[in-house]
């Protein structure tokens, strides 16, 4: 049985693994450019944050109806809850969709179906095939595209005010370098104002002035990367001093060429600078691993043992938009204490 944990950082669309992607544009008469999963596959060979991109959007074409949304949320659900995911915050990109002529309500309600049925404690034989299983708490972060206009996160912003009961807060993704967060001021003040937690993707690709900017003029409560905050001593120190949570994903690190090698990640580094990580998978489809395999490949490739592995999963409840549900969060930590590792 794997830790317990809180996925903090999930690209749902990023979940789309290349057997639902078949599978859900033959449901709905798309053509894929790829002859089969395995071609599609030798395609998930990325240069940079660009690179990944544009395949990740290029799939997207196969997302259609409610069902396909609650089918990719149903499936990452399943991968999630098996490998000891217990809350999970999922992001998603409407202008990706809405841009396709998708409505935001399609996206919001379709995902909506399968959160809501993973929410509640699941043990029966019958549904999870002999396996014991559990329900997984979840919220949803709705992302805008930094690499589109302020003008259009506004309007999608007012697009999704009538889905706000399903949204607990607002991030911010797609092409780093160029877009720096100062360029969505109004929209996060909105987003604030409507009562929803920010968050935001800085220093990714980005230099550690971005983080320092998604803190000062976006007001965000965690940082989605932040790795690059280590070139930055001061920053480091002020992220420490305040309790920031960074959301690392250090397997989209390496596939994305942040760091050259697993091995290479500042992980241990930042740990022992006090900084609050946490691990998670990011894009799991295209980056080689959900939470569970990423909690084992910085354990076996970065040498981190039981106590640092404990912190990380303790990082993520305390770092998770739980502050309305702080019976459930203590139960969760109580969870990670009395977690025994192998
Ligand atoms: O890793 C990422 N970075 C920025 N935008 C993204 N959108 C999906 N995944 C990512
Ligand atoms: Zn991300």
């Amino acid at each position: 049985m794997p830790v317990p944990k809180a996925e903090l950082h999930l690209h749902i669309e990023g979940t789309l693994e290349p057997e639902l992607a078949f599978a859900l544009a033959a449901r709905n008469g798309v053509d894929l450019p790829y002859a089969d999963t395995g071609a599609l596959r030798e395609a998930y060979r990325f240069q940079d944050l660009q690179s990944f991109l544009n395949l990740y959007y290029e799939l997207m074409a196969v997302l259609r109806t409610e069902r396909d949304f609650e089918d990719l949320a149903d499936a990452y659900l399943a991968r999630a809850a098996a490998q000891g995911v217990r809350h999970a915050e999922i992001f998603f990109d409407p202008q990706a969709h809405t841009a396709r002529g998708v409505a935001m309500g399609t996206v919001v309600e379709g995902l909506w179906r399968a959160l809501e049925r993973w929410g509640s404690p699941r043990s029966s034989e019958a549904e999870s095939g002999g396996e014991e299983t559990h329900g997984v708490s979840t919220r949803l972060i709705m992302c805008f595209l930094r690499d589109e206009s302020a003008e259009s996160a506004l309007a999608t912003l007012d697009a999704a005010k009538p889905h706000l009961h399903r949204i607990t807060g607002v991030g911010l993704d797609s092409a780093e370098v160029g877009h720096p967060p100062a360029k969505f001021r109004e929209v996060y003040e909105a987003a604030a104002a409507l009562g929803l937690r920010r968050v935001a993707h800085a220093g990714e690709e980005g230099p550690p002035e971005y983080v320092t900017e998604a803190l000062d003029v976006l007001g965000v409560e965690r940082v989605d990367h932040g790795l690059r905050c280590v070139e930055d001593p001061a920053l480091v120190a002020r992220l420490v001093r305040d309790r920031i949570p960074l959301t690392l994903c250090p397997l989209s690190n390496v596939r994305l060429r942040a760091v050259d090698t697993l091995a290479d990640h500042p992980l241990p580094e930042m740990l022992d600078a006090g900084l609050l990580c946490t691990v998670n998978s990011d894009d799991p489809a295209y980056f080689g691993g959900y939470a569970g395999d990423t909690f084992d490949a910085v354990r076996d490739t970065l040498g981190l043992g039981p106590e640092r592995l404990r912190e990380l999963a303790r990082n993520s409840f305390l770092a998770a938009f739980l502050d309305d549900d702080e019976e459930r969060r203590s139960r969760y930590l109580a969870e990670v204490e009395a977690y025994v590792f192998p």
